[in-house]
């Protein structure tokens, strides 16, 4: 079967972000089971911060991902199961455990200006012969050249596609563009794309990137991602049924399954909700929303006023601990405030 665009489907790893880590087995067996009927060439399955990412730092795991892992390489015909793993948080370890359970791809992640710290993972993903990814985090970080040059060091690793990810939503439709644009002029391998919906744009950006050349793409069915979510993928796919685009994937079962499956896991219906815009809007990392709304609950403050101020000091992917930080400085602020 011809594919102009091949997706990757993300909900049962992004999407953990947004249920606090509680996926069970039943869900990811009946999700992967559905996304695999469908015809869905990839499904990306892993804690939300990838690998061994179950942690007091990051949130715990209902459920140990390997089992997760496990369950949905069990009923996948064709798709393949693919992980994230993000160096410093998974391990080499963790990768030759997840190749064991039979994953057929790795995508390695690491902030957009620090693709030099993916070397070993991705040799060791190739030796594996796992389908590897080079995932460059918080791309809106990083000006199109900068990238560009990041995304070659994961090309010389050897690399098989390397991703653009819009971690914060911030990305513009130009700023979208001219990534891509950058990175096609570098690397004679496909490259990728990953939105967040926090401003609105996942599926505005993720069309730019395409039309720029990206051919990989990713989505969440129901945009079960952090933050707002994803390109919502069965949305996705009847835009670029329209266009004229394949991707191989049935629209129908998309559907149903975001209907009838994936709808009830929600914890709640995935909205730009006010910190979810403010993510996209200071440019932080999407799966700090939860953490920084808990923090705001306990701290007794605006949750906008953490996020904002996250922004402001550049807060990227691992620096989950800044989060109570800055609340606990405002919460001070503000009451010296009133004492005055
Ligand atoms: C660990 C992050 O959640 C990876 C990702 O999906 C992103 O940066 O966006
Ligand atoms: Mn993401």
């Amino acid at each position: 079967m011809s594919r102009d665009i091949v997706l990757t489907e993300v909900a049962l790893r992004d999407g953990s972000h947004a249920i606090n880590h509680q996926f069970t087995v039943e869900q990811v067996v009946e999700v992967a089971r559905g996304l695999d009927e469908a015809n869905v060439p990839h499904i990306e399955v892993s804690h939300g911060d990838g690998l061994a990412g179950s942690s007091l730092q990051y949130g715990l795991s209902r459920t140990h991902e390997l089992e997760l892992i496990e369950a949905a390489v069990s009923v996948c015909k064709q798709a393949k199961v693919g992980v994230l793993l993000l160096p410093g948080i998974g391990t080499i370890k963790d990768l030759n455990t997840a190749a064991g359970l039979g994953v057929g791809m790795a995508r390695i992640a690491t902030h957009a200006t620090e693709a030099d710290v993916s070397a070993q993972h991705i040799y060791r993903s190739k030796e594996l012969g796992l389908t590897t990814v080079g995932f460059l985090m918080m791309s809106h970080m990083a000006a199109p050249e900068k990238l560009a040059e990041q995304a070659g060091l994961m090309q010389s690793y050897g690399a098989d596609v390397v991703y653009i990810v819009d971690s914060a939503g911030a990305l513009l439709p130009d700023q979208a563009g001219e990534r891509v644009r950058a990175l096609k002029q570098c690397l004679n391998i496909p490259i990728g794309f990953h939105a967040h919906n926090n401003l609105s744009l996942a599926m505005a950006n993720t069309l730019v990137a395409i039309q720029e050349g990206a051919t990989w793409i990713d989505g969440s069915v129901r945009c079960l991602g952090a933050g707002a979510g994803n390109t919502q993928t069965e949305v996705l796919l009847a835009v670029l049924d329209r266009m004229g685009i394949q991707t191989g994937v049935d629209l129908y079962k998309m559907m149903d399954l975001a209907e009838e499956i994936v709808s009830p896991i929600l914890q709640v219906p995935q909205e730009i909700t006010r910190d979810a815009l403010v993510l996209g809007y200071a440019g932080v990392y999407s799966s700090f929303r939860l953490h920084a709304e808990r923090a705001a609950r306990k701290f007794g403050i605006d949750s906008r006023d953490i996020l904002i101020e996250l922004g402001r000091r550049k807060a990227v992917g691992g620096q989950e601990d800044m989060i109570v930080d800055v609340a606990a400085e405002i919460a001070q602020l503000n009451s010296s405030t009133k004492i005055r």
